[in-house]
């Protein structure tokens, strides 16, 4: 099963411009969670943070009971061996066809005899869809299919937390999908710790178990999912319906004034864009059928119940809802746990 990350206090700066500040969230096991914010709030910056490639000034972060703020380097080298990490871009190798680049890690950091290699590599290539194209290389296919290599090469060292850097930057709504569907899948099957940035709004609300959301250098919110997408917090409802009226402008903030501007315009009609009527929580992406269930919704549900008194009256009332219809499908034997 997946690692804990433990986060707690995180503050990065870069010289004088403070990113985020005093950043706690804790990506529970083995389950899939999305880090969602305007562009620029620092998402990315936060995923360099957790494998050490940034580091934070203040915090600490605790995988695998080692914290990576404080620990020696061949410890963190250690820990490193537990992620996997698809980049915006894929960063695949523009010289080496596909099958190269998803066995590279194989031949860099394990003693694997050439067939073993190719056994891993044609079953990370078939789990995201891409067997036929090993001998292509990067520049010969769509930025589509780039994603999915990165994602294979990803996952060829068994990580135990994944970290996917918008999965559909440049994917038409279709791709995005499959690409989803790939990550749930791979939940399925591997049980790792996801997370997932991104500003893709259905991705958001089908994927995780868990958001968060970063705003203002701060993370307003993290949870399981139900509580951003019942929250009544102007930023978020600005965010999962991309309208241009709420505190997010296009250099990110808003002062008061502007925000009393725009609202006036939308009172004399004009229309502020996004997409209404999308309130309200739609079902989870479930794993592809003849993939194995994700063990992760099992622990999520004993996991979420504990914590049910803490959450806000919406969510809660969301969460008990799915609980509900869950049990009834239970019942008529719909779902098999
Ligand atoms: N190595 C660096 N040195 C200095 N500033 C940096 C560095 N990396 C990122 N930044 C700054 O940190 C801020 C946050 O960048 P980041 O890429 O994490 O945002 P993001 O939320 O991922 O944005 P997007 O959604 O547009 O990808 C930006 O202002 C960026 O210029």
């Amino acid at each position: 099963m997946g690692i804990e990350v433990a986060v707690e206090g995180l503050t990065k700066s870069f010289g004088s411009q403070q990113i985020w500040r005093d950043v706690t969230m804790t990506l529970p096991a083995g389950e899939v969670s999305a880090l969602l914010g305007p562009s620029g709030t620092g998402k990315s910056v936060f995923l360099k943070s957790l494998i050490g490639l940034l580091r934070p000034e203040q915090g600490s972060i605790v995988i695998d009971g080692v914290d990576i703020m404080t620990c020696s380097a061949k410890e963190l080298y250690e820990i490193r061996k537990l992620f996997g990490v698809l980049f915006q871009d894929g960063a695949l190798f523009g010289s080496m066809n596909l099958y190269d680049n998803v066995a590279f890690p194989l031949r860099e950091h394990t003693r694997k005899s050439e067939s073993e290699v190719r056994k891993i590599v044609m079953e990370k290539l078939e789990l995201v869809g891409l067997l036929g194209a090993e001998d292509k290389l990067p520049g010969e296919i769509s930025g589509g299919m780039r994603k999915r290599a990165g994602l294979a090469r990803a996952l060829v060292l068994e990580p135990q937390i994944i970290l996917v850097d918008e999965p559909d930057s440049g994917l038409d709504p279709v791709r995005t999908t499959y690409i989803s569907q790939t990550l749930i899948d791979i939940n399925a099957e591997i049980d790792a710790t996801i997370l997932i940035v991104s500003h893709n709004i259905n991705l958001a609300r089908t994927v995780p178990d868990n958001i968060g959301m970063l705003f203002r250098r701060e993370l307003v919110m993290f949870g399981p999912r139900e509580v951003l997408l019942t929250s009544d917090e102007p930023v978020v409802k600005q965010f999962l319906g991309g309208a241009m009226i709420g505190p997010i402008g296009m250099s990110e903030e808003k002062d008061e004034a502007q925000m009393a501007h725009e609202q006036a315009l939308v009172d004399a009609g004009h229309h502020a864009g996004g997409v209404d009527g999308l309130d309200g929580i739609v079902p989870q992406m479930r794993a592809t059928p003849g993939m194995p269930e994700r063990r992760a919704v099992g622990r999520r549900r004993s996991r979420v119940r504990q914590i049910l008194h803490t959450l806000p009256v919406q969510a809660r009332a969301a969460i008990i809802n799915d609980l509900e219809c869950e049990s009834a499908a239970i019942e008529f034997g719909a779902i098999v746990l």
